[in-house]
């Protein structure tokens, strides 16, 4: 629940994973961030969205504890472990460094912790999930940004993280590239329970992956579900209504009763990629159902949008 106060905030609370109470923080004299309060839970997905210099990589190496707020205070549950894919790395372009070297120098997990995921990651999937297995051999300062941002998620997943923060994850990345990142990250994140913090610019893709959205220009502009998020005034006058042909809309689903409730086409993919579908002029957020001869399998099957 990210627009909570922080009197609402209970850190005794069993799956919390992090929660900041009242963060201000000024750079010399200059107010980035005002009175910012939320808390993650494990398992949930939370979205930062804001204009440029908004304050949200501020706001998250703060949370990481990477910067020391000017007010306010941040809690982390004990032995929480954060995977971090940062928005971009620098590395020596004379070091002579593999992409499986850079990989290997991920800090090993701690065996136990009081924080229990679902399953754990063994590397070889992770490896093979991302697709990674021919970049291995290549110099670290030869792979193109796309390539470099699957290393940096691989990094992150490596270290069986409890919650996995990402500053905008698909930089540099084709659009297709875009939505399979997403679906991937919605895959792993239902399939091994950690939380999800990322700053996103990319409203109509990430959206639909979100549980909560945190709307951010210095203080919280407004948050909670992507839906109530996008018909927030407060969100329209920062991105404007959503476009026509990039609108999203939540999917849910029942195998039972399939349905369409809206004319809209309709296409399937393979179950692995079965978290968007591609829908002909949707306008505004909305809400989807199947038709009777959906297969369709799981709630995390979504939409997306076709132009
Ligand atoms: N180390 C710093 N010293 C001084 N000012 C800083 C520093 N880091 C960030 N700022 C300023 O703080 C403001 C917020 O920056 P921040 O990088 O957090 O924004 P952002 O929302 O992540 O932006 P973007 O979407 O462009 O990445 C900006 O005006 C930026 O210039």
């Amino acid at each position: 629940m990210p627009s909570a106060s922080a009197d609402s905030i209970t850190q005794s609370a069993t799956n919390l994973l992090l929660a900041a109470h009242h963060l201000r923080h000024h750079f010399a004299g200059q107010t980035v961030l005002e009175d910012i309060s939320l808390e993650l839970h494990q398992g949930e997905v939370i979205t930062l969205i804001g204009p440029n210099g908004a304050g949200k990589s501020t706001l998250l190496k703060i949370l990481l504890g990477l910067l020391t707020p000017s007010e306010g205070s941040v809690w982390r549950r004990p032995e929480l472990r954060i995977g971090f894919m940062p928005q971009k790395i620098q590395i020596d372009p004379t070091l002579p460094m593999t992409v499986r070297r850079f990989l290997d120098l991920a800090r090993k997990p701690s065996q136990k912790t009081g924080i229990a995921n679902k399953t754990i990651l063994s590397r070889e999937q992770i490896l093979q999930d991302l697709n990674m297995n021919l970049l291995l051999d290549k110099p670290i300062q030869k792979i193109s940004g796309g390539e470099m941002q699957r290393v940096l998620l691989a990094r992150a997943l490596y270290t069986q993280p409890h919650l996995l923060v990402l500053d905008e994850p698909v930089q540099g990345v084709d659009i297709q590239g875009q939505s399979e990142l997403y679906q991937y990250l919605n895959q792993i994140r239902l399939r091994h329970g950690f939380g999800i913090l990322m700053v996103s610019h990319d409203l109509h893709i990430v959206m639909k992956h979100t549980d909560q959205v945190l709307c951010l220009n210095k203080h919280l502009c407004c948050s909670g579900p992507p839906l109530e998020v996008s018909q927030s005034p407060d969100f329209i006058t920062l991105f404007g209504a959503q476009e026509p042909g990039i609108a999203v809309y939540e999917h849910h689903h029942n195998p039972q009763q399939c349905e369409h409730s809206h004319g809209e086409s309709h296409i399937h993919l393979p179950a692995e990629q079965r978290f968007t579908h591609r829908a002909s002029k949707p306008k505004t957020f909305g809400t989807h159902a199947h038709d009777a001869d959906c297969n369709c399998d799981t709630d995390t099957d979504a939409p997306l949008n076709k132009s």
